[in-house]
């Protein structure tokens, strides 16, 4: 008996994203703030978090660093087990690490402004090696799924900033990443469509395992999350409230 058996620890087992004591300082001396103190996070594979907190809080900033956009100033980031940043040091080749593994929605839908909105879906794939064909279909799939197929073939200045918010978040999808990052994705949306999107990154969470982290405002939405953490002056806390044990 050679002892290796399917009780073997799989790779999913580990949290898809660790985050520790994560700080960032922007500037020096007089002007320097300090927008992350010693912030950590664990987000396992299938798990949707939501990230509060007031303005200038840090969200954005843990957010960026966890998107290998932005990387802290010290502390370390593994991503399905893998350190990719120790500091500001990368580990891994941060551009194709992000490509594969990592869906961002950012404020502002970033679309690019010149292809059209299904190109703008497309492309993620077709830089991902996806052929045209696939890509087309899956990124039509993906915005009927959102409802802006309508408006596939418009420029993004086509469409209202809603249904550009759209598009960007079928675009994170589009590479079925295994971690999703999205900041204030429905700010632009009405009650109704921030909570059906909301909804959507619980549905992918949950079902293609992606670990999700979501900024947000919005306290309406709250009870499709999985764990709520709260940002304070550059400090994260699991929040306090028990979402799922609200009963009023
Ligand atoms: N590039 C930068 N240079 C200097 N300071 C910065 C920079 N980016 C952010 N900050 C500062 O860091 C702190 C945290 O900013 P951050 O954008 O992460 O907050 P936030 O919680 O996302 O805010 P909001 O909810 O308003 O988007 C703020 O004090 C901000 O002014």
């Amino acid at each position: 008996m050679n002892g290796l058996s399917s009780s073997e620890p799989a790779a999913s087992v580990q949290p898809a994203i660790v985050a520790s004591v994560l700080t960032k300082r922007y500037g020096s001396g007089n002007t320097e703030v300090v927008a992350m103190r010693e912030a950590s996070m664990t987000v396992q594979a299938g798990e949707v978090v939501a990230l509060l907190g007031p303005s200038g809080s840090g969200k954005s900033t843990f957010l960026t660093a966890i998107g290998l956009i932005n990387p802290p100033t010290s502390g370390t980031i593994a991503i399905r087990g893998t350190v990719v940043l120790e500091g500001e040091l990368s580990r891994v080749n941060l551009r194709a690490f992000r490509r594969e593994h990592i869906g961002y929605v950012f404020q502002k839908s970033n679309l690019i402004p010149f292809l059209s909105a299904i190109e703008n879906v497309q492309i993620a794939m077709l830089l991902n090696g996806e052929s045209k064909r696939a890509s087309r279909k899956r990124a039509f799939e993906l915005m009927d799924y959102l409802g802006v197929a309508d408006r596939a073939d418009n420029l993004p200045s086509m469409l209202s900033g809603g249904q550009q918010q759209r598009v960007a978040v079928a675009r994170s999808l589009a590479n079925r990443p295994s971690v999703i990052l999205a900041d204030e994705p429905t700010a632009a949306l009405d009650g109704h469509r921030g909570r059906q999107v909301m909804e959507l990154f619980a549905k992918v969470a949950h079902e293609q395992g992606s670990a999700v982290i979501v900024v947000t405002h919005d306290h309406r939405s709250l009870d499709v999350f999985d764990t709520t953490y709260e940002m304070e002056d550059g400090v994260i806390a699991k929040s306090h409230h028990s979402l799922s044990g609200i009963s009023s």
